[in-house]
Parts: C-alpha cells; sequence; structure tokens
C-alpha cells in the first residue's frame, strides 16, 4: 500500500497536450484535496475504531431529516439479521430431521415444521430487506437536502470577510461535497449494520455448532476483504493522480459547447485544435483505465486462488471435524452455509467500512464549517437605527481588507473623516482603487472600520442592530448580479420580504427605462434571462443596468448606493438616470454616487475627493472647481473636458 500512498500525492506526469495547453498540470486548490492523505493513511484497524462515531453522526444527521424513516431502516436491517440468524437455525433442524436414520416419510414428515422454519424466515427476509431498500431510498435525499440546508443556512448568515476569507472558501469547497457524502453514508450505514447484523448470525450459529468454525469463517474472508480494499484504494489513488488531468480534459470539452467563446471558436477555428488535444488527453486517461482494469484482475485473481485454498483448509477441518463424530453431517451442512453467508457478509463489511470512512471525512468538513460559519456570523441585535437619522459622519476611518500577504495587507482607508447629510445626493470621486467602493461597503455596514467609527447621529455603527442597518440600504454596484431568472424577478428580488408587487415592478421599471427593456423581450416580463436555458434570453450590459436600478428603487430603501450606474448606458439614458437620481432626495432619500464622470456630478449636494484611501478635498461642484482651486477634483475635471474637447475636435 506504502507504494500506492506515495504515488497518491504526486501528481501525474502531464501529457504533451497538457504541457501545451495548462504549462503542466492543471493544479486545483480545492478543499477536498487534503483528505487524500488522510484516507490512505488510516488502517483499516483505525478505521473500524471509529466506525461508532461516524454511523452516530449520519444517524444524527438522518434523524433530523426523517425520523420513521430510520426506524424503518434500522427494525428493517435488524429483522434481516435475525431473520438470517432463524433461518441458519431452521436449516439446521430441516437437516437434522432429512439425515436421521428412519423411513423416508417419517424423516420428512419430522422436516415439514423446519422446512416451514425456512420458508418463513426466507419470505421475513425478502420483506425486510425491501422495507430497507425503500426507507434508505427515502431517507437519502432528505439527509442531503437536510445537510445541504445546514451548511446553506449558516452561510447566508457570515461576513462578507468570511466569503471573501480563501480558507473560508476552501472548507466550503470541501463541504459542498458532505451533502452528497452524507446521502451516500446512509446507504453504507444501512449496509453495515446490514452485514454486522448478518455476520453476526452467522457467527454466533458458527460458534454454537463449534467454535473452531468462526475463525475458519475470518480465514475464508480475508483473501476477498483484502483484494476489494486494495482495488478501492489503488482506484482512490488513481483518481486522486488523475483528478487535475480530469479537469483539464472536462475544461476543453467545456469551452467547446460554451456559449461565449463560440464566436471566437469558429471564426478562429480553434475548434478541431481543441478537440484534437480533448481526444489526446482522453486516451490518456483511458491508458489509465485500462492499467486500473488490470492490476484489479490480477488482484481479483490472486484472491480467488488465496480463497481457495483457505476454502480448502475450512472444508478440510469440516471433514475432518465430520470424520472425528466431532460434528454430525447435518450440522457440518448448516456450517458450510453458514460460513458462505458470514464470509459474504464480512467481505461487504470491510468494503462499506471503506466506504463510509471515505465519505465520512467530507461529512466532517461539513461539520466543521458549520461551527466556523456560527462563528463568523453577523451578530444578531444591537441598538436600534434611528428612525431619521440627521447626519452620518465617518470619523478617522482607517480599513484594510482581511487575508492576502504582508504586501497587500495595505490600509485601503486611511484616517478618512468626511460627513454624508441625510437626504442629499453625496457624490464619492477619485481614480482607481481610491477607495470610494470600500467605503459606501462600510457604511452600508459589509465591512466594519479597522480604526475609527462610523456615527449614525453621534451612534456607532459597530453597536446598531445589523439587520436593521442592511434594511436602509439599496445598492445598485458595478457588478450588481444578473439573476438567471425572468425580468419581474430581476427587479422584484430586490424586496424578498413581501410578495412581489406588479404596480410597484412597474413604477420602479418605469424610473430606469427597464420598462422599455421588457416590452422588448419575446415574454415580456416572463422573459427567463440568461443563456443556456430553454427559453433564455441575453440582453445588453446597457439593459442589464437598468433593470439593477430598477430593483434598487424597488427596494425603496431610504439610502441608495449607486457605484457606476451608468457605465453601459448610452448618453441619453445616463441623463435621465441622472435627473432621476436628483428627483429621490425630493422623497428624503439619500443618494451615495459614485461615478467617474465627473459632469454628472454637477448637481451633487457635496462631493468627497478620495485618492490613494485618503479623502482630499470636499465641497459641492461649485467650490471644487473655483479658480482659485488647484485640487485634485478640478485636475480630473479639466483632463476629462479636454478629452472631450480633442475628441470634438477630431
Ligand atoms: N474584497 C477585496 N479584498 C481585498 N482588496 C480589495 C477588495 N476590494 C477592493 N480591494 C482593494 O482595495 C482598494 C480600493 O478598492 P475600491 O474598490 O474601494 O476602489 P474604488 O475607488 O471603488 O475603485 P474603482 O474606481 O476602480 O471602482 C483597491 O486597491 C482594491 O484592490
Amino acid at each position: 500500500m506504502s507504494g500506492a500512498r506515495a504515488a497518491g500525492r504526486v501528481p501525474h506526469q502531464a501529457c504533451a497536450s497538457e504541457q501545451l495547453l495548462f504549462g503542466g498540470p492543471l493544479l486545483d486548490d480545492a478543499g477536498w484535496n487534503q483528505h487524500e492523505d488522510a484516507f490512505l493513511e488510516m488502517s483499516l484497524w483505525a478505521m473500524a475504531a471509529r466506525l461508532p462515531r461516524l454511523v452516530a453522526s449520519t444517524v444524527r444527521l438522518a434523524w433530523r431529516a426523517d425520523r420513521r424513516a430510520l426506524w424503518t431502516v434500522g427494525a428493517a436491517e435488524a429483522v434481516r439479521g435475525a431473520g438470517q440468524a432463524a433461518g441458519l437455525v431452521a436449516v439446521n433442524h430441516l437437516l437434522t430431521a432429512v439425515l436421521a436414520a428412519g423411513p423416508l416419510g417419517a424423516r420428512l414428515h419430522a422436516a415439514a415444521p423446519a422446512l416451514l422454519g425456512v420458508a418463513v424466515t426466507g419470505a421475513v427476509g425478502a420483506l425486510a430487506a425491501a422495507a430497507s431498500t425503500s426507507g434508505t431510498g427515502r431517507l437519502e435525499p432528505k439527509v442531503e437536502r437536510t445537510a445541504t440546508e445546514m451548511y446553506l443556512e449558516r452561510v447566508i448568515r457570515v461576513e462578507l470577510s468570511a466569503v471573501e476569507d480563501e480558507e473560508f472558501h476552501r472548507l466550503l469547497d470541501s463541504a459542498q461535497y458532505g451533502a452528497a457524502s452524507a446521502r451516500r453514508m446512509v446507504r453504507y450505514c444501512a449496509g453495515v449494520v446490514g452485514s454486522l447484523v448478518s455476520f453476526a448470525a452467522a457467527a454466533g450459529v458458527l460458534t454454537v455448532l463449534h467454535p473452531v468454525l468462526l475463525p475458519l469463517l475470518v480465514l475464508m474472508t480475508l483473501p476477498r476483504s483484502w483484494a476489494s480494499l486494495r482495488n478501492a484504494r489503488s482506484r482512490y489513488v488513481s483518481f486522486r493522480r488523475w483528478v487535475q488531468h480530469a479537469r483539464a480534459g472536462r475544461l476543453i470539452g467545456q469551452t467547446l459547447i460554451r456559449t461565449e467563446p463560440a464566436p471566437e471558436i469558429r471564426v478562429h477555428g480553434v475548434g478541431p485544435f481543441l478537440l484534437e488535444h480533448y481526444r489526446r488527453m482522453a486516451e490518456s486517461s483511458e491508458a489509465e483505465q485500462t492499467r486500473l482494469a488490470r492490476g484489479a484482475a490480477r488482484v481479483q485473481l490472486v484472491a480467488a486462488a488465496l480463497t481457495g485454498a483457505a476454502a480448502l483448509v475450512t472444508y478440510a477441518a469440516l471433514g475432518g471435524l465430520l470424520l472425528t463424530g466431532v460434528l454430525a453431517l447435518s450440522v457440518a451442512g448448516t456450517a458450510v452455509l453458514a460460513t458462505r453467508s458470514g464470509a459474504t457478509g464480512l467481505a461487504a463489511l470491510v468494503l462499506q467500512v471503506n466506504c463510509l470512512y471515505e465519505e465520512a471525512c467530507y461529512v466532517q468538513d461539513l461539520e466543521l464549517l458549520c461551527r466556523e460559519a456560527e462563528a463568523r456570523a453577523i451578530p444578531v441585535g444591537g441598538l436600534p437605527v434611528p428612525e431619521r437619522p440627521e447626519l452620518i459622519r465617518f470619523e478617522n476611518v482607517s480599513f484594510t481588507y482581511p487575508g492576502g500577504g504582508e504586501r497587500e495587507r495595505r490600509p485601503v482607508l486611511r484616517d478618512v473623516t468626511l460627513d454624508i447629510p441625510v437626504g442629499k445626493v453625496v457624490a464619492l470621486v477619485g481614480e482607481n482603487g481610491s477607495g470610494k467602493s470600500t467605503l459606501v461597503k462600510l457604511l452600508a455596514g459589509l465591512y466594519r472600520p479597522g480604526s475609527g467609527a462610523i456615527r449614525w447621529d453621534g451612534v456607532d455603527a459597530a453597536a446598531l442592530d445589523r439587520a436593521q442597518l442592511s434594511a436602509r440600504f439599496a445598492m445598485v454596484s458595478q457588478d450588481f448580479h444578473r439573476w438567471p431568472l425572468t425580468a419581474r424577478m430581476n427587479v422584484a428580488i430586490g424586496r424578498t420580504d413581501t410578495p412581489p408587487d406588479e404596480e410597484r415592478i412597474l413604477a420602479a421599471a418605469r424610473h430606469s427605462g427597464a420598462d422599455k427593456v421588457a416590452e422588448g423581450l419575446p415574454r415580456g416580463w416572463d422573459t427567463l434571462l440568461g443563456r443556456g436555458y430553454k427559453n433564455g434570453h441575453e440582453i445588453s450590459g446597457g439593459q442589464w443596468q437598468r433593470l439593477g436600478i430598477a430593483r434598487a428603487r424597488y427596494r425603496d430603501a431610504p439610502f441608495l448606493i449607486v457605484d457606476e450606474p451608468t457605465s453601459a448606458l448610452d448618453a441619453r439614458a445616463e441623463l435621465e438616470v441622472f435627473e432621476q437620481i436628483r428627483r429621490l432626495t425630493d422623497a428624503g432619500r439619500t443618494v451615495l454616487l459614485i461615478t467617474h464622470r465627473l459632469a454628472s456630478v454637477r448637481n451633487a449636494d457635496l462631493i468627497h475627493v478620495l485618492e490613494r484611501g485618503r479623502l482630499r478635498e470636499s465641497g459641492t461642484f461649485e467650490e471644487l472647481m473655483r479658480a482659485s482651486s488647484a485640487g485634485v477634483f478640478r485636475g480630473l475635471y479639466e483632463l476629462q473636458r479636454a478629452q472631450y474637447a480633442a475628441a470634438d475636435c477630431a
């Protein structure tokens, strides 16, 4: 095993195609990688020792998912095992009666009750097996759903910083496998219980028949167990070594069928080239599959030879016991049957424990993720957010994004002190990366300042109720989400605490021009947006933006953050949107506007200019543009104006 183990850690040699296309094996840092060694290094005995814990964690999940189905499966497996034991006892009685001395009629008559016993236990066993299969089938999807919900409901409550944290993401990636693993664990657990019971039944009967028979049973089982374990692990090692290769192959295949690269694939004629490399990579995988199959066949042959030898020893021992008169012929017959059924049970048990352990690695990740998510959850409760605040003030706020290396960890905001008067349009301007988006995320409570405070009428936002704080904001960011839902839901998803309201959707859509977008869609507001779905329809970046603005409008929150809202809009639409934004303040709303189009902030009540994380200037457009001013804003504005003038001349 050690050679295979070492092989498990070493990635396969990249084939020529992989080298050419990806510069080597396409390494992946997915969370599930970490279990490779844990699984391979665990001996069967160590696994057996952990078995009760693994079964207990599955039972806990199943208990939560469907208690009745769990009881059904447990009871059915117990009845099945008991039926097997009773069946063997009945067979023993049957053989004793049939092989006894006396006339045939009398012997058959004496055997009749035992025969009935064999039939009844057989029928009970079949019914129990059916009940177990049905219960397991019912339980499996519920367990998967329960496990999925368990982590999803925690993940949606964690801080944004956790979602952006690489470590947390790796755990999340791993935990996603956990839900499907939990589902499979139900089947393996039922199998383990069933095999255990059936082995115990056979072992019990054999021990009663003669104590030497039990070790003989184990001897007969060992080669098959060894073979199935060895083959399972070889498959796993191969999977681990080749997973990156398979991933690269899949990537090529997917690229060929995806919509985005389709035009370039056709115009540049990339298709045949990629297909050729896909074929070559698939051929390398096929060679590995052939190698695995040959190895498995060899192991099976060795196991069959050893099992044959063990069977010879067992039957020779049985013959010896028979000849010396220690065992009656009927008992020997029962022993043969019990040995066969026990050997099958034990071999299945070994394999299932192996599978159970492998799956359990992922389920443990899921439990770990849940604990981690609880620890990083957005705090619940706090002071009520003022109903009608007058002023929000950033006081000496500094902020550094968590994670990253030492060099990347530099402050994004430095000692920023500024005011956000409520009910006004406040514009944030500055060059790329100056910290504008970060500042509004801090304002909306998505991050907390590293030092300093954001005060709502003097109250530190850190002490405010986060849920209430979020409810005050609507956001149209540069990268707002394009939901693969209908056009209607793309607006209505702005407010999910009430059912979608058609009138309000239309009003919000008129506000941003999204009504015109919907009119032009094949099924109007019911058109599914997103390529790749049946009846799905794609719209342009500017049309998406109108829907995004309508969504924020539909949310109808007192604070509206608009981060580059018009980057994809045409000139006329842009003017309209800014006019609409301006009018929002008439209803008492506060607008935080981030834009690079400096002419658009002409009407803002207050403009804050950021430069490399520091506040450089604040004032109205006129104040910042005063002839005497040689500030950053004026410099940037003059630059943009000169560009437009140059374009006009050209
Ligand atoms: N989630 C994040 N994690 C780490 N660093 C980030 C993150 N988001 C932004 N940054 C970094 O913070 C700095 C400020 O980014 P921010 O998005 O706030 O700037 P901006 O002024 O809005 O820029 P732009 O005008 O280009 O949108 C940048 O250097 C950026 O790389």
